[in-house]
């Protein structure tokens, strides 16, 4: 079995909502990102990277490429999904963690686990997502930006 963690960051910046694990959450702030900024599937697609010791995100979808301006973030994870099952490997678990004051995450948890199973072709049960505030410490406390950090265990096939 192989263990992976990930975590991302992204700054509140102009922008009436935010997307997190595939769901759109009206906020009175965006995120600065190139992509969707959806720091639950960046995460998420670092944790199962880094499982396979296969690269983060960013070497797979650079930044720097404008095709991934604006981007789905949910068509990385499905992309890290193949990579997966091509290392003929498939998701034991994974469980993730967002640090916000705002917006809340637990009304949207249960579509965004669906949204997540969906796209790594597995059962709800396998995938959790959860939240915190950092107790208005920090950049996430002083509601500069948001992070979340996820952790993952690959079984072979
Ligand atoms: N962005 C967030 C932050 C927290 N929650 C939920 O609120 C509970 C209490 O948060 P504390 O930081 O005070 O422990 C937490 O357990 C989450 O269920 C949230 O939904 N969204
Ligand atoms: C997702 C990518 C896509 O170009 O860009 P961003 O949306 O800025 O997000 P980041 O978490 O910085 O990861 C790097 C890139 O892979």
């Amino acid at each position: 079995m192989r263990i992976g963690q990930g975590y991302d960051v992204h700054a509140f910046g102009t922008g009436d909502h935010v997307v997190l694990g595939g769901v759109r959450i009206t906020h009175e702030q965006g995120v600065v990102a190139h992509s969707d900024g959806d720091v639950i599937i960046h995460a998420l697609c670092d944790a199962l990277l880094g499982a396979l010791a296969l690269g983060d995100i960013g070497q797979h979808f650079p930044p720097t490429d404008e095709r991934w301006r604006g981007a789905d973030s949910r068509m990385f994870l499905r992309h890290v999904a193949q990579l997966i099952h091509a290392q003929v490997y498939r998701l034991g678990n994974a469980d993730v963690t967002v640090v916000c004051e705002r917006p809340k995450v637990a009304p949207h948890a249960l579509v965004m686990r669906g949204n997540l199973a969906a796209d790594l072709g597995c059962d709800i049960q396998q995938v959790s997502v959860k939240a915190t505030t950092s107790e208005k410490l920090g950049f996430t406390g002083r509601g500069e930006g948001l992070a979340a950090m996820a952790v993952v265990l690959l079984l072979p096939m």
